[in-house]
């Protein structure tokens, strides 16, 4: 296994890139709690972003290639992987979600295939797991909570239903090269065990390795091995353990009190396109305590530009102590119904759109200044036509979802984005709380 040699930079350590915004930020939180200044850049950097970066110990590139094809989110990786590069960052993290979201054609496979062949780097590990927000591995199966990944709700996903939680068996159809596990056993004693299991692997052409993560000690032995290796892959709960592994080598020193609280006055809104269980609950929840407005998506369908209009006429007759939520969160067989109908992809968009567009009125018109996504598509389409490129990490609001803060965007928005399955059924009061 090649491994990176141990010299302090003035780069930033880490370089890494996800394949949607909620999961950036959960990383970037992760990162932040670990002790790190982590800033968080959307989309494809501009050239002047990398300005931004500096004096900063890790950057998050956020993408939005979880649900296109997997030639573009390979292609799209690797534009960010050469930025990266660019920058002199050694050491590169490819985040996606905890609950593996990817079709048979990727894209987690190819992206990683493809980092790794840019970066000749001979093997890594593949570690979704983050189990203080419940998602364990286990004999490479994954569990969301008591319940394995194919029985959580997720084989209901609207855009990559997940109908196997076994993971050797899901990444072996997204990839070229052979997938072997790292057992739980093995990461029981410790980080030379680990190593020499991963040798062995590496002896029997395995290259692409499914970790066991049971619980956070796992992690904390899988960072001391991941620590050195060219690239990493997870989800963001490897994160809260990589800044104290590279402290160990003399590559960073703890610097941050993660995560400060900042003051935005203006108007509250939640904005909710997630369909996940989590999503629905807290709808639920929520509705008694704002002014809700229930996507009507057929009609969306039909004539989007006169639903922006009809949602707009409402939003402006509710008072502005009250927050507003805006949710087209539904059920399976209600998901089914439309997408048969209309075509996933085609409801996906239309959607999407809309919530953009409400985004942009909201803040424009409606001094909207604290605004709550729910969904990573959602987020992902909302923040790139709010114009948000730059996010600063603010505090925790449950495991993996922060308040953020843009920075160099008019005006400055906080911005919590929530991915779907996260966080209690409280979870908007309780962002919308840390305000006061
Ligand atoms: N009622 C609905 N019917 C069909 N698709 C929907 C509905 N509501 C939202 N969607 C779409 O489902 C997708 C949800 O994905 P996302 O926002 O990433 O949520 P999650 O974080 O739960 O994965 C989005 O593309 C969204 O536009
Ligand atoms: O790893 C996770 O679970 C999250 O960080 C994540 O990627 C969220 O994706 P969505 O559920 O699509 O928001």
């Amino acid at each position: 296994m090649a491994v990176l040699p141990h010299t302090r930079r003035r780069s930033p350590v880490l370089g890494c890139l996800a394949d949607d915004v909620t999961g950036a930020t959960d990383l970037a939180l992760n990162l932040v709690q670990g002790g790190m200044r982590v800033v968080q850049l959307l989309g494809i950097p501009e050239p002047s972003a990398w300005a931004r970066v500096e004096g900063f110990d890790a950057v998050v590139v956020a993408l939005k290639t979880r649900s296109v094809t997997a030639s573009v989110s390979v292609q799209q990786s690797l534009a960010v992987l050469d930025q990266l590069l660019t920058a002199g960052i050694e050491r590169i993290y490819f985040k996606y979600c905890s609950t593996f979201d990817s079709t048979d054609e990727g894209n987690i496979g190819p992206v990683a295939e493809a980092l790794m062949e840019r970066l000749a780097c001979d093997q890594t590990i593949f570690c979704p797991a983050f189990p203080d927000a419940g998602r364990t591995v286990y004999q490479g199966h994954l569990f969301v909570g008591d319940k394995l990944l194919h029985e959580s709700g997720m084989q209901h996903h609207p855009l990559n239903p997940m109908t196997d939680a076994n993971l050797v068996r899901v990444l072996r159809k997204q990839t070229h090269g052979e997938v072997g596990l790292l057992p739980a056993g093995v990461i029981d004693n410790g980080a030379a065990a680990i190593t020499e299991h991963l040798d062995q692997l590496q002896k029997r052409g395995l290259k692409l390795v499914i970790a066991d993560t049971c619980r956070p000690p796992h992690l904390e032995s899988l960072a001391a091995v991941a620590a050195d290796l060219p690239l990493v892959t997870g989800g963001s709960g490897l994160g809260r353990f990589l800044p104290a592994a590279y402290q160990t080598r003399g590559l960073w020193g703890p610097v941050g009190d993660g995560g400060q609280a900042f003051a935005i006055d203006g108007r509250s809104a939640i904005i909710a396109g997630s369909c996940s269980p989590a999503t629905q609950a807290q709808v639920r929840w929520m509705k008694r305590r704002s002014a809700c407005w229930e996507v009507d998506v057929e009609a969306v369908l039909a004539d989007p530009e006169m639903q922006v209009r009809k949602l707009f006429d409402w939003a402006t007759n509710v008072s502005a102590e009250l927050p507003l939520m805006i949710t087209s969160s539904a059920s399976p067989e209600h998901v089914e119904r439309l997408q048969q109908r209309f075509g996933r992809e085609n409801v996906a968009t239309a959607l999407e759109r809309f919530f953009a567009l409400v985004a942009v009125l909201l803040v424009e018109r409606l001094s909207v200044r604290r605004l709550v996504l729910a969904g990573g598509e959602t987020s992902g389409a909302v923040a790139d036509r709010l114009g948000v490129r730059v996010l600063e990490i603010g505090p925790e609001i449950c495991p993996g979802v922060p308040w953020t803060q843009t920075l160099g965007s008019d005006p400055p928005l906080a911005l919590a984005l929530k991915s779907g399955n996260f966080g209690g059924e409280d979870f908007f009061q309780a962002a919308l709380e840390q305000f006061g």
